[in-house]
């Protein structure tokens, strides 16, 4: 459960990107964030996995106040929370396998746990006859599977995605999509960022539409509502 309330974020440059957001997101949802470049949705999805903190407000994920959060736990939490971003943000010199495990090897899982779980999370992803790659030996739509199963293979409650679809063609970002579907349905909470009408047009799910950093719209399976 996600619950923001009354959050307020003025940037140091003076720039506000949330203006008053209060919204309960429930575990097991999809909810697509939509609005106009520069509306907020990033710093909306920021603030849930303590990237930015808001100025004013509260925020609360799987029980954790995140006002309160000591530094010192920011890590621990952002290991509950799986993120994705548009350009995948993997490490370069590091095999698709190693690029999983990593996560995992932070938290000193047993090598024989970390082995089998990755394999679980790249068959998910359908990359298990890429293990040995390099990112750079991957397509757009390979490297974002890779971005994902890192994302999920701590197995989080919450998976937040900021245009994960954004720099791939329309065949390859429904196969992405076939990736959250799948994720969701097995209870996984998806908050996503898009500016793809198509998607959130097609693969219906709750909208909540941004625009001055309030929330203008909250429908569930709502559509994508701009011109794009
Ligand atoms: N770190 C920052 N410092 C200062 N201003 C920022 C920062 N990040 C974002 N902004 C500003 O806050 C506003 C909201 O930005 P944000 O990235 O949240 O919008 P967005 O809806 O995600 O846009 P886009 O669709 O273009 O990614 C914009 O005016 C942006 O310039």
């Amino acid at each position: 459960m996600i619950t923001m309330s009354n959050v307020y974020k003025t940037y140091d440059n003076g720039v506000q990107a949330a203006n008053g957001i209060t919204v309960k997101i429930k575990q097991g949802e999809f909810v697509y964030v939509v609005g106009p470049s520069g509306a907020g949705k990033s710093t909306f999805i920021k603030m849930m996995y303590r990237e930015q903190k808001p100025t004013t407000g509260s925020i609360n994920v799987n029980g954790l106040s995140l006002e309160t959060l000591a530094e010192r736990d920011v890590p621990y939490f952002r290991r509950q929370i799986g993120v994705i971003f548009q350009n995948f943000r993997l490490l370069p010199k590091l095999t698709v396998h190693e690029n999983v495990a990593f996560a995992l090897e932070v938290i000193e899982e047993e090598r024989d746990v970390i082995n089998q779980r990755v394999k679980d999370v790249l068959k998910l992803v359908k990359l298990e006859h890429k293990a040995d790659s390099l990112p750079n030996q991957l397509s757009g739509g390979e490297q974002q599977r890779v971005a994902i199963a890192r994302a999920i293979v701590n197995q989080p409650k919450v998976v937040i995605a900021d245009e994960p679809t954004g720099n791939l063609d329309m065949d390859t970002a429904w196969e992405i999509m076939d990736i959250f579907r799948e994720i969701n349905e097995r209870g996984t909470t998806v908050v996503m960022a898009t500016h793809n009408a198509d998607i959130v047009n097609t693969l219906r799910h709750r909208v909540i539409a941004i625009e001055g950093g309030k929330i203008v719209r909250d429908e569930m399976e709502g559509g994508y509502g701009y011109e794009s």
